[in-house]
């Protein structure tokens, strides 16, 4: 069955390693939590189309290994995504203070106008907390990033995440700040975009005024 949708997407999941990204990725594609989670090498993919204010998204999801032997492997990746998920655990202070060399790569090896979201991941270990939610929203604040604490485990805000930074996308988008044909830019129009502009197109051919030279 072939799908269509007005844009594509591609992002990225970043962050250290146990941090929660694959079950993450998992939890909003599957719906479920995925148990025995294993850590990512390299890259893993996933995919899924959701309705942003009206028009379907196909987010293309690349989901990386936060080891550092991956490190180089990873990096490659980076180029030309729209947006990325920073992923820490809030019961765990080193990933935390990890967040400012990821955000680093994710600036200069990505589009420069990727769009991240900063996620505070395992949520429902509130009695484990390292890392309040005041300390972290200041972080995104000062880094000009979105901010949501989720859990994997239960599902919370792991949908609104992906939609949060898509939203942000399409919404950039619209202004004219983001452009979907500038290359690497990480976003492409889909079957649904190209026959709409298609057919804008044809009408503004038929409303031309007959040549009266
Ligand atoms: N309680 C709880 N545990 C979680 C949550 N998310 C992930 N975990 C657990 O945290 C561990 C690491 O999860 P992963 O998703 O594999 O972590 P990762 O960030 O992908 O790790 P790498 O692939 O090594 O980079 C696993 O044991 C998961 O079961 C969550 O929201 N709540």
């Amino acid at each position: 069955m072939s799908e269509t949708y007005d844009f594509l997407f591609k992002f990225l999941v970043i962050g250290s390693a146990g941090a929660g990204k694959s079950c993450i990725l998992h939890q909003f594609i599957e719906n479920k939590f995925k148990q025995d989670s294993n850590h990512t090498i390299g890259v893993e993919f996933g995919s899924k189309v959701v309705n942003v204010g009206g028009k379907s998204v196909k987010l293309q999801i690349w989901d990386t290994a936060g080891q550092e032997r991956f490190r180089s492997v990873t990096r490659s990746y980076y180029r030309g995504a729209a947006g990325a998920l920073l992923v820490y655990d809030i019961t765990s202070r080193e990933t935390y203070n990890a967040l400012t060399n990821w955000l680093t790569d994710a600036r200069t090896l990505a589009s420069p106008n990727i769009v991240i979201i900063l996620v505070g991941n395992k949520k429902d270990l509130e009695t484990e907390r390292e890392v309040t939610f005041l300390e972290a929203s200041r972080f995104a604040q000062e880094n000009e990033l979105m901010f949501l604490e989720t859990s994997a485990l239960t599902g919370e805000n792991v949908e609104e995440t992906f939609l949060k930074c898509a939203r942000s996308i399409l919404t950039k988008i619209e202004s004219g700040e983001l452009d979907p044909e500038r290359m690497g830019s990480g976003i492409q129009y889909g079957d649904a975009s190209l026959r709409r502009l298609d057919r804008h197109k044809q009408q503004r051919e038929l409303k031309k005024p007959d040549c009266t030279c």
